[in-house]
């Protein structure tokens, strides 16, 4: 998917929410443990009732792996279910890759070519030619951990390397990447008083902001701090809606939820353009 149709998508569901599918067979309903496949059966209701209220959908790939041979093909099922009945969803595979270019090249052949993810998270620090090789796929989105939500943050994103934050490096490098229009950055809901000085780097690029819901950051400051003129933002909620009901009534209760926050962005989006 382009930059253009995700701007495009935000704009007509008044819309920036992604809702991170983190699928737990320890915190879905019971009923589902009987069927054949219990993540995908989630998943499935889950995007069913709430597609309407947001632009994109996480699938954070611990959540599967962590069930081996089966949740990597419930993965596979869930992207695939998405890609035939809702193409205009932008998908995120938050597996938080990156390794020398020969390796990172496969990542992104997994990532991009096999299961057909729009994005996926990248860990930086390996630097350029980690980067570089998620980057040469046109039309895919490479997002980059710029500043992270979790407390573990201040151990080295913050510190200053030769005189800068170690996280503003990382945005100013990686600028200057082959294909970096094909960049999007992670920046923690949690750090949002942050996005001031991110925006003075990256004015314009899609941040992905996780955090919100279940880590406590403000929707109400990451819009003040962050939205562009092209809203600039998708702002990720996992265990606040998915697990809105762990009863039958699940999937009704992810999407009330997913409703309230879609309309607390129609509010932001009519503010910060009026
Ligand atoms: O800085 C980061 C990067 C990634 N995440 C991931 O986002 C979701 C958040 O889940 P919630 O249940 O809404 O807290 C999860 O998959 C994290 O691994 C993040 O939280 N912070």
């Amino acid at each position: 998917m382009t930059t253009e149709e995700l701007v495009q998508q935000i704009h007509n569901k008044q819309s920036f929410l992604c809702i991170g599918l983190d699928t737990d067979l320890t915190k879905i309903p019971n009923h589902l443990l009987g069927e054949e496949d219990p993540i995908f059966a989630f998943n499935k209701a889950i995007i069913d009732s709430t597609h309407s209220f947001c632009v994109a959908y996480k699938p954070n790939t611990a959540f599967y792996e962590a069930y081996g041979i089966k949740g990597w093909r419930a993965m596979e099922k869930t992207i695939a279910y998405l890609n035939s009945n809702y193409p205009d969803i932008f998908t995120i595979a938050d597996a938080k890759r990156g390794d020398i270019g020969n390796t990172s090249k496969r990542y992104a052949q997994a990532f991009f070519e096999d299961l057909g993810f729009d994005s996926v998270t990248i860990v930086p620090y390996m630097g350029r030619d980690s980067v570089e090789p998620f980057l040469n796929f046109s039309e895919k989105h490479t997002i980059l951990l710029a500043l992270t939500s979790n407390a573990g943050a201040y151990d080295f994103q913050t510190k200053k390397v030769e005189g800068k934050e170690l996280y503003k490096q990382v945005l100013e490098t990686s600028k200057t990447y082959a294909n970096s229009q094909n960049l999007m950055y992670v920046v923690g809901a949690t750090k949002a008083t942050y996005l001031e000085e991110i925006r003075k780097i990256v004015p314009e690029s899609f941040l992905l902001v996780p955090g919100v819901g279940a880590q406590g950051g403000s929707l109400e400051e990451v819009c003040k701090y962050g939205m562009t003129s092209n809203i600039g933002l998708l702002v990720n909620s996992s265990r606040g809606i998915i697990y809105a009901s762990a009863k039958s009534d699940f999937a009704k209760a992810a999407a009330e939820k997913a409703r309230e926050i879609q309309q607390q962005m129609a509010t932001e989006i009519k503010r910060f353009k009026a």
